[in-house]
């Protein structure tokens, strides 16, 4: 049993992709602080359930409540704050391809609200730091690895501090090596920060070389 504070609590949700429902009665607790690796067949759900985590699709029945909001009462203009509290890592990086790193990230910090440059540049600096990158700010992403992107798009999903991470294969892309390191830098999030992250991934050897908990969703 975790003694850190749920970050999400789902009981009973299900969710509609198209004709179907996905995950019927689906119960999951996160507390901070935790690594969850979510494995399972191609299509069984895993995309779908972090998209509803942050409020990309409704959850269609149960109860939800994720970084302290009730996700089946949540109001439109609530999704930016919610949003705020949640980092998301995607495969394919995500990056604005006509910044550099660094403008990457001030763009979040623009639209979350931090008025001050001189804060900006210190945030910035710090969430460089943590991933390795502080001397490659400068670069636009075609000048990056793909290793290198990903670093990106972790710096930029710890900029706000979050409660949740939910990273969406986010190796998939990836070498091997990489990969690991990749993975590293997420466990150091739930390690370091306290985030609960919530991690889907097809990589046996990746979840054998960094062992945390494992949510296998099933397939029908
Ligand atoms: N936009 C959509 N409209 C309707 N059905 C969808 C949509 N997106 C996904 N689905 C269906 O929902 C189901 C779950 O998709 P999801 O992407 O969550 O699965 P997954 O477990 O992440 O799969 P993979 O391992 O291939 O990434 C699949 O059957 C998929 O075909």
């Amino acid at each position: 049993m975790s003694e850190n504070l749920p970050v999400v609590t789902l009981k009973g949700v299900s969710i509609r992709r198209g004709d179907h429902l996905l995950l019927t009665d689906f119960d999951l607790t996160v507390h901070e602080g935790d690594f969850i690796y979510i494995t399972g067949c191609v299509g069984a759900g895993k995309s779908s359930i972090l998209k509803s985590l942050y409020a990309e699709i409704p959850f269609a029945e149960g109860k939800a409540e994720v970084v302290g909001y009730d996700m089946m009462k949540i109001k439109r203009r609530h999704l930016p704050k919610l949003r705020r509290q949640i980092g998301i890592v995607f495969q394919d990086f995500q990056l604005l391809y006509n910044l550099t790193a660094e403008e990457n990230l001030d763009i979040v910090l623009r639209a979350i609200g931090v008025s001050k440059k001189a804060e900006r540049i210190k945030r910035i600096k710090e969430v460089l730091e943590r991933v390795d990158m502080s001397n490659k700010g400068y670069k636009r992403p075609h000048e990056l690895s793909g290793g290198e992107q990903q670093r990106i798009a972790i710096a930029r999903a710890l900029l706000g501090r979050p409660k949740l991470i939910l990273a969406d294969e986010p190796t998939g892309n990836l070498d091997q090596k990489t990969g690991f390191e990749i993975t590293r830098l997420l466990h150091d999030a739930a390690q370091k920060d306290h985030a609960a992250v919530l991690m889907v991934t097809h990589n046996r050897a990746l979840i054998d070389h960094f062992p945390a908990q494992e949510l296998v969703i099933g397939c029908e």
